[in-house]
């Protein structure tokens, strides 16, 4: 069959034939996966089979616009009534992966020119917490990961206030474990791998954002770190570490360093642990250059209080360990 005579339709085995244009968002669709654009419904069992080739059809007499792309794809179609899916297209890890880091150059390049004008400002008017950046960092995670993953928010309710100070904790499987977390729009400064504020615009972002550096296997540079985010803390920001100083590389939560809980007992405000699950899966340890599918889930526990580090380390740990092994038997119960 010629696509021209897809105006004969009543004489096809097709009950309905569409495109679905109204995709919300093109890059979106692109990454996550690509739409479902026709569906084919069988009239009579057993025949609803259709052809045409590539060259009858995609040619300009045929009127069709020329953004109608149409797949064919009509195996077990022949059930009447049927509607039938099309398989859907997933770009790849690699693909997905360039068009992420696209994304989140592009997406930055408006944010980080704001953050160079407004810093100024924020270190005569707001030194501390920095509440002027935090839609900033927001909008540009949100921009960044909206079109590769869902996030899935759970424990909102848990969050202190926005302007108390807290010292957030969670279990770090990814380098994209940060985006997750900028959505909350919570104005973090987060303790990062002194090499890290070296990156070209993302470092230096974290740089004006009065981030925290810590020099691997250097204690001095650790107690620094611990001096500057009490004095922070005491100031009403509020601080950010992944405790286990660096990320999982096999999903299990590796042991957590005291620093965090240090800060907490020391200045009485609260610890709280968050867990992360599915960025380790969406782009492991290791192989930065893919973005898998996939969605993230960030739960947001109970705060905890006290004045032993060691006894709020435990704490915060088991909850993220115990989180995880339910979510992994909730995962392990749906497949
Ligand atoms: C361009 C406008 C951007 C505005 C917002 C920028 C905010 C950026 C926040 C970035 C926070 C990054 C936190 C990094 C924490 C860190 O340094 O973790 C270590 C690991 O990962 C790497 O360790 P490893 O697994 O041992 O390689």
């Amino acid at each position: 069959m010629q696509l021209s005579t897809l105006s004969l339709f009543p004489f096809c085995n097709f009950l309905t034939l569409y495109t679905l244009f109204h995709l919300p968002n093109p890059i979106s669709s692109l990454c996550k996966t690509v739409p479902k654009f026709l569906h084919i419904k069988a009239s009579r069992e057993g025949e609803s089979r259709c052809y045409f080739t590539l060259n009858q059809g995609f040619n300009r007499s045929n009127k069709l616009s020329r953004y109608i792309v149409i797949r064919s794809q009509l195996a077990g179609t022949g059930i009447l009534d049927a509607t039938n899916s099309l398989s859907e297209i997933k770009p790849s890890p690699k693909f997905r992966g360039v068009c992420f880091y696209g994304m989140t150059v592009m997406a930055g390049v408006l944010p980080f020119g704001i953050l160079i004008v407004a810093h100024p400002l924020a270190l005569i008017f707001d030194p501390y917490k920095t509440k002027f950046y935090n839609l900033i960092p927001k909008l540009w995670a949100t921009a960044s990961i909206a079109p590769f993953f869902d996030i899935e928010l759970e424990g909102l309710e848990n969050l202190p206030p926005q302007n108390a100070p807290a010292v957030y904790v969670s279990n770090h499987q990814s380098i994209i474990d940060f985006y997750p977390l900028l959505t909350l729009g919570r104005s973090f400064k987060f303790i990062g791998k002194n090499t890290v504020f070296l990156y070209p615009g993302i470092g230096w972002a974290m740089y004006i954002l009065g981030m925290i550096p810590v020099k691997r296997m250097d204690i001095r540079s650790h107690l620094e770190a611990v001096r500057r985010c009490m004095d922070l803390v005491r100031n009403g920001a509020s601080v950010f570490f992944f405790p286990e100083g660096t990320r999982s590389k096999d999903g299990k939560l590796g042991d957590f360093k005291k620093g965090a809980f240090t800060v907490a007992a020391k200045t009485g405000v609260p610890v709280i642990p968050m867990t992360l699950i599915g960025t380790g899966e969406i782009m492991p340890a290791g192989m930065e250059h893919v973005v898998n599918s996939g969605s993230v889930k960030l739960i947001i526990h109970k705060p905890i209080k006290g004045n032993d580090p060691e006894i709020l380390r435990q704490l915060a740990r088991n909850t993220i360990l115990d989180t995880l092994s339910i979510e992994a038997q909730k995962k392990k119960r749906l497949s």
